[in-house]
């Protein structure tokens, strides 16, 4: 199913259970604003090539639109519009002041040289300086992109209007970046575990854990997941996958793909499909890649007993079905993943403070949001008789469509 139909179904599941009025649902289905520009660069060997770039802002009601920025081949319209509408409601989940909002320009960043993605990067912000900004549109890192990008984006920004750290999270420390943003939808994605476990008495150092993708978000989970004493017994990138069913030594696995560049040829455990990853027989599967990737072909053959969705939408309204009735639990998205919002959200307070937090203080801070969202999700659960997924997200439509209400529509 196209993740934006994804999208709205969950969507329209929620706005049934609150009973939403039709017209807050109309209006909270229609994105705020859809942009999409053309970036031509020259090459290092001096031809022109294009992309097209999109930024999509769905919701502002509960404060400036926030979102990542990925570089993806598979970037095209609906998926940016189903990423920013989850972002709605992550942030609305986490309780950060915060809409939603997501971009990307569909190209291949691995075949582009250092100084083109800085070309390619500055010239989609001249198309968007100014329809973001510090108190409008917050724009962070997502697949494909990384604190180096949004230096760019700070830098080709205050140009036009001065220097402004808070325009971008995610950046480097010495920018402003805030200490454990790095890590934090990694570190935010095993304090969710954490919290789910807990119900089920169970914690991390006695199970197995099976993790797709080792970018910013899988590597940092399993790398956390190690630490605690949890078994990986399975990770894979989009180059190849390595299993161990004693446990992959995650700090060598990741001193590998620092050298390599790649999962493959590593002698800690026995190579695999990468396909193979998600059926993979594990506790805990954690998916921190692409959309869609467990749908109505496979979900029958997943032998997890948890999903923890790390990666946005990575689980299909239809597989969401089947894993059910299979009774697997899962964890998902708009609370798993929000970790990285959450700590994007303190960097732009200490940016706006002009005051650095250390790094204790925002992983703690971060667990106590982190918490704080899982009751409130179990809360929804309670009240609406539901699964996890229908408690995340009615208690973020909820609170945004409560938001556009007290706002009014006066013009
Ligand atoms: N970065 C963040 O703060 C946040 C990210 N997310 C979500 O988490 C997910 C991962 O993002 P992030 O870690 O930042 O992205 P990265 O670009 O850092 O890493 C993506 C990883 O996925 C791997 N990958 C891509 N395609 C496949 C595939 N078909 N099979 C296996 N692995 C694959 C890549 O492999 P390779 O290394 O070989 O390229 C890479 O290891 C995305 O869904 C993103 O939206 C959610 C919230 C915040
Ligand atoms: O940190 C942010 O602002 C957004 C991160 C993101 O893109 C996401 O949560 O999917």
């Amino acid at each position: 199913m196209n993740a934006l139909a994804a999208t709205n179904r969950n969507f329209r599941r929620a706005a049934r259970i609150l009973g939403l009025d039709s017209r807050i649902e109309k209006s909270l289905l229609i994105p705020f604003r859809e942009i999409k520009v053309e970036c031509t660069i020259p090459k290092d060997d001096g031809t022109l090539v294009s992309y097209v770039g999109f930024r999509v802002q769905h919701d502002n009601s509960r404060g400036p639109m926030k979102g990542g920025i990925r570089y993806h081949p598979e970037v095209d319209p609906d998926e940016v519009n189903a990423l920013a509408q989850l972002m709605t409601w992550k942030t609305a989940v986490a309780d950060t002041p915060y809409g939603g909002a997501k971009g990307g320009i569909g190209c291949k960043p691995k075949d582009l040289s250092n100084s083109e993605l800085e070309r390619l990067t500055r010239v989609f912000t001249q198309k968007i300086h100014d329809l973001i900004g510090v108190n409008r549109d917050v724009p962070a890192p997502d697949m494909g992109t990384n604190a180096q990008t949004m230096a760019w984006i700070l830098d080709e920004y205050s140009k036009f209007h001065g220097h402004s750290p808070a325009v971008v999270t995610g950046k480097p420390i010495d920018l402003g970046g805030s200490l454990g943003r790095e890590a934090a939808t990694g570190r935010g994605v095993i304090y969710a575990t954490e919290a789910l476990l807990a119900e089920y008495g169970k914690s991390i150092k006695d199970l197995t854990f099976a993790i797709q993708g080792f970018g910013n978000v899988g590597s940092w989970a399993a790398r956390l997941i190690h630490g605690r004493g949890g078994k990986v017994i399975a990770v894979s990138d989009i180059t190849g996958a390595v299993k161990n069913p004693n446990g992959i030594d995650i700090p060598i696995l990741l001193n590998h793909k620092e050298a390599t560049g790649s999962l493959k040829n590593f002698d800690g455990g026995d190579a695999m499909h990468p396909n193979e990853l998600l059926l993979h027989k594990c506790d805990v599967l954690i998916p921190c890649a692409l959309g869609g990737v467990i749908n109505r072909e496979n979900a029958d053959n997943v032998r997890a007993k948890f999903i923890v969705e790390a990666a946005n939408h990575p689980t299909d309204p239809e597989a969401d079905e089947i894993l059910s009735k299979k009774g697997v639990i899962i964890l998902p998205d708009i609370y798993a993943n929000s970790g990285g919002v959450t700590v994007s959200y303190f960097e732009w307070v200490q940016n706006i403070q002009g005051f650095m937090w250390d790094e204790e203080k925002v992983n703690k801070e971060l667990h106590r949001y982190m918490t704080k969202a899982f009751g409130n999700i179990k809360s929804m659960c309670q009240t609406h008789n539901c699964n996890l997924r229908m408690g995340a997200f009615t208690l973020g439509v909820d609170r945004v469509a409560r938001a556009t209400v007290l706002r009014g529509w006066e013009a």
